[in-house]
């Protein structure tokens, strides 16, 4: 399976004193290995909720009303809290637009980014666990089907809703228990036996070296058997714990990575030390030290300046490239898009209204939403903006029984304001929520002002092609000679 994550029908209200606000509504879309999703939209759209649910970092106040969030084949909406401890922040990690907010203003640099590397370090304990995981899981997903049950079967309760077949599912759950119990503690304890049998043979071949240096110590000077055998101390500690040492090490390198000039000098500074640009590289660092797979951008560039946005883009793409990271890149702003996203989800009250590859859709876009988000994009050579988008954003307390974007556009139809949308297919790639797609609809044209824009777009790009072919073929050249 090449999928590495699947958001299925992901459904999230918030409980607010004024009524439900309905913030993410039946969104769905996956991620292949090494690729990047942006999810653009407005303010309000519902993009930041929806990787916080992939984080489960959602506020207190929010209700899954439905969905699956799968990364590699395991629902992280079902799985408990100590389970999902493991997978996020590690497998899973997230940088946010304001690095300082992520930062501890009053502790050097260096000891945030060892911190987590210590503090997850312990290799053995780890081994184990990796070692007897799927039947740990196994026993954890009952528990938390018990749980969820139960909260049911107490809101029916409530409501004077029958209960009866929940509270039979719960006692077969509960049945199942004991021996998915049993099942986890005989693969602990056999995981922690072979875990622990290559500890001590490796302990033992460590005390035998340390033996055999103290025995051919004669004619050496003390001092130097003394660091021989600190030495060989520490590769043992190393097998067991990462230490200080490594961490340090693991900390330099990875700074380096993300580009922080002088890392040694650095690593002894505090936050108010570095500019923006570089702090948001600090963050990048502490995220990769636990070495996630899928890292989360929610507008990592949108409080920088436009040179160092664009420096920060191109490291993103630089890990991407290098660690095959599966990236999702949140960001109101199409023109960041350009540079980082193989595919694009245009997100507004909480749906997905249009998603993409790139290529579909900057020169091939569908939906009147994402028309308006093109038009209104700064131009790439004069800066002019060739639409407004008028209007606000719907109320999401009360969403529009239609397409939620008919109020503020120019092709609404009777339909838009009555029935909402289903996703209307135009290639394996390329789906769009607009009744403009229905083969009954009349031809409808997208602003000729835009085509103007897609054309100027098309020449650009392929100009650049040609050019870095160009820096290719003198590249390839130097190569040579
Ligand atoms: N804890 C909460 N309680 C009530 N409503 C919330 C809560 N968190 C988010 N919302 C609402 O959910 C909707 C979606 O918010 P979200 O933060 O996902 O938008 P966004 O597209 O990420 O916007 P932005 O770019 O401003 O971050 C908004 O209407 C927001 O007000």
């Amino acid at each position: 399976m090449n999928k590495k994550l699947i958001v299925e029908n992901l459904s999230i209200s918030f409980r607010t004193v004024t009524g439900k606000v309905k913030a993410v509504r039946d969104v769905n879309f996956d991620l292949n290995k090494g690729e990047t999703l942006a999810i653009v939209g407005e303010s309000g759209s519902g993009k930041s909720v929806t990787t916080r649910a992939i984080m489960g970092i959602l506020a207190g106040n929010s209700i899954v009303e439905s969905g699956k969030v799968i990364y590699e084949g395991e629902d992280l909406l079902k799985i408990t809290e100590e389970e999902f401890h493991k997978i996020r922040g590690k497998k899973i990690g997230m940088i946010y637009q304001d690095p300082l907010s992520s930062l501890n203003p009053i502790m050097r640099i260096g000891k945030q980014i060892t911190e987590g590397l210590l503090l997850n370090g312990h290799h053995l304990k780890n081994k184990i666990e990796e070692l007897y995981n799927e039947e740990r899981v196994a026993y954890c997903v009952i528990k938390r089907d018990v749980r969820v049950l139960k909260k049911k079967i107490a809101e029916n309760k409530k409501n004077k809703l029958p209960y009866n077949d929940l509270k039979k599912q719960v006692a077969e759950l509960k049945k199942q228990l004991p021996t998915a119990k049993k099942t986890m503690n005989i693969a602990k304890k056999k995981a922690t036996k072979v875990v622990m049998s290559e500890y001590k043979e490796q302990k033992a071949k460590y005390l035998e070296e340390i033996k055999k240096i103290r025995e051919n110590a004669e004619g050496l000077e003390p001092k130097v058997v003394k660091e021989k055998i600190a030495d060989k101390k520490e590769e043992l500690r190393r097998i067991k714990n990462v230490t200080k040492t490594e961490a340090k090490e693991k900390a330099l390198k990875v700074m380096r990575e993300v580009g922080i000039p002088d890392p040694e000098k650095r690593f002894r500074q505090f936050p108010f030390q570095f500019s923006g640009g570089m702090r948001q590289r600090i963050v990048i660092a502490i995220v990769l030290t636990s070495n996630p797979d899928v890292l989360i951008c929610d507008e990592p560039t949108t409080a920088l300046d436009v040179t160092i946005q664009a420096q920060i883009l191109e490291l993103i793409n630089k890990l991407k490239e290098e660690r095959g990271l599966t990236v999702i890149f949140i960001t109101h702003d199409l023109g960041v898009v350009a540079n980082v996203a193989d595919r694009i989800a245009v997100m507004y009250a909480g749906k997905i209204q249009e998603i993409g590859t790139n290529e579909e859709l900057f020169y091939d876009p569908r939906h009147p939403y994402t028309w308006a988000l093109l038009g209104s994009m700064p131009d790439l050579t004069s800066k002019d903006k060739l639409l407004t988008i008028p209007g606000t954003p719907p109320d999401m307390r009360f969403p529009p029984k239609g397409d939620a974007f008919a109020l503020r556009s120019d092709y609404a139809m009777k339909i838009d304001f009555e029935e909402q949308p289903p996703m209307f297919k135009i290639s394996d790639s390329h789906y769009v929520a607009s009744w403009l797609l229905h083969k009954d609809c009349p031809d409808v044209q997208r602003p000729a002002i835009l085509d103007e824009r897609i054309e100027r777009m098309k020449e650009m790009t392929e100009e650049l092609k040609k050019e870095m072919e160009k820096e290719h073929v003198t590249y390839e050249k130097q190569l040579k000679y």
